[in-house]
């Protein structure tokens, strides 16, 4: 098969699809792999690493493009990437459809096969593409939730773990998944006081016996975001719905009722955030104060770490890419029941509900469509 590997786009995206190791494998395999040159730059690996593992290196983004049977990519496709794909191609990546509709209707336009890695499922319920990434976003969220607090970024002045004499900052994680356990984590780590909160009773009872009581865990309802609003020096927002637009669950009003300088991070802001108040930053300017909370929304919050984030992304999604690129989507999907749910645009019509939900549009089950 003819595999591509564009070089990033988006603003401050540093990862890539695949690596040399990958690429080894996948021409071990007898596939042809063209990757745009300078794909792998940011993320610390060389053209000449690709070419040794037998990789074809290609300047010319449309000559990428245009002979590829398979396209390799991180982030969703910008609109000059959209307007490249054509039917008989398939795109694997994030896509995170639910919060862009003009995306979606691109990508639907294009004829093209669309997978998401976001919506691939695992044996114990949980998102195996995701996962990894979310575990970078959420450590990484504190870092930034901390940063934000500073005076010279808008923030209140706090340092979080206090000193002594001095009691440490109040850290609430709304959504203990993988994202708010691994922020909580961090928060702990740094000598915050932390409180997750969550609907599923038994995340909240894993959680509360990984970290023995060290974090508070409550269950989630408008006076506990209430409660968490008033106290809290940082709120970092890691709610997810597999596939759906994400609940708003602090609205602009709510905003007066936290402390002057306090800050919000959305971490779900990639499927349109949590927070009302929230609109996509970049980690050129990440983020905006409103009515006094600073606001970190950034939707690649992995694209700054790129390479620890494109080695542990390319560990989770090679044994998918090699299915791909070994049997096609058609067969490799058919034969991976979590594999299925990956699908979200096929030739015009989406194929994943939650999205087609969000637009009031028609989807199609893609069992229908592999059999
Ligand atoms: N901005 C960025 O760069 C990145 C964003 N993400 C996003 O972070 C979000 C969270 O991802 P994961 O942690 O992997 O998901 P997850 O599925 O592991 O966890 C989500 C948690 O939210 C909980 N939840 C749902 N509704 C809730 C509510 N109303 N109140 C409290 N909890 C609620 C669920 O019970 C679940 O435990 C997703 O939108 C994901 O796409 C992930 C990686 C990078
Ligand atoms: C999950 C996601 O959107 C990211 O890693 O950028
Ligand atoms: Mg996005």
């Amino acid at each position: 098969m003819q595999i591509a590997v564009p070089k990033e786009i988006k603003n401050h995206e540093y990862r890539v699809a695949l690596t040399p190791t990958g690429a080894r494998e996948l021409v071990a395999r007898g596939h042809v792999v063209t990757v745009q040159s300078g794909a792998g730059e940011g993320a610390g690996f060389q053209d000449s690493d690709y070419e040794a593992a037998g990789a074809r290196l290609e300047a010319d983004v449309s000559t990428v493009w245009t002979g590829a049977e398979l396209i390799l990519k991180v982030k969703e496709p910008q609109p000059e990437e959209v307007s490249r794909l054509t039917t008989g191609q398939t795109l694997f990546t994030y896509l995170h459809l639910a919060a862009e509709e003009s995306l979606t209707r691109g990508l639907m336009a294009s004829g093209a096969t669309c997978i998401a890695y976001e919506t691939i499922t695992d044996r114990q319920g949980g998102l195996p593409l995701l996962a990894p990434m979310s575990t970078v976003a959420g450590r990484m969220a504190v870092q930034a939730g901390a940063h934000s607090l500073e005076k010279a970024q808008g923030g209140a002045g706090v340092l979080l773990p206090g000193v002594p004499g001095v009691a440490p900052g109040k850290v609430a994680v709304i959504g203990g998944g993988v994202v708010g356990e691994n922020a909580a984590r961090m928060a702990l780590g740094l000598g915050a006081e932390v409180t997750v909160l969550d609907k599923s009773i038994p995340r909240l009872e894993t959680l509360d016996d990984r970290y023995q009581g060290r974090m508070k865990t409550v269950f989630s309802t408008a006076d506990a975001i209430d409660e968490a609003v008033r106290e809290s020096d940082l709120i970092i927002g890691a709610v997810l719905i597999p596939g759906a637009a994400a609940p708003k669950l602090i609205t602009r009003a709510m905003l007066a009722d936290m402390k002057p300088g306090s800050v919000l991070v959305d971490v779900a802001i990639d499927q349109g955030g949590c927070f009302e108040t929230s609109r996509a930053t970049t980690h050129a300017e990440p983020t905006y104060v409103v009515d006094g909370i600073v606001h970190y929304c950034v939707a690649n919050m992995p694209g700054a770490v790129a390479r620890t984030s494109t080695q542990a992304l390319t560990n989770a999604t090679m044994p998918f890419v090699m299915a791909l690129a070994d049997k096609g989507w058609k067969q490799a999907l058919a034969d991976d029941r979590h594999f299925l749910p990956g699908l979200n645009v096929h030739d015009g019509r989406i194929t994943y509900a939650a999205v087609a939900e969000a637009f009031g549009l028609e989807s199609v089950d893609p069992a229908t469509l592999v059999k």
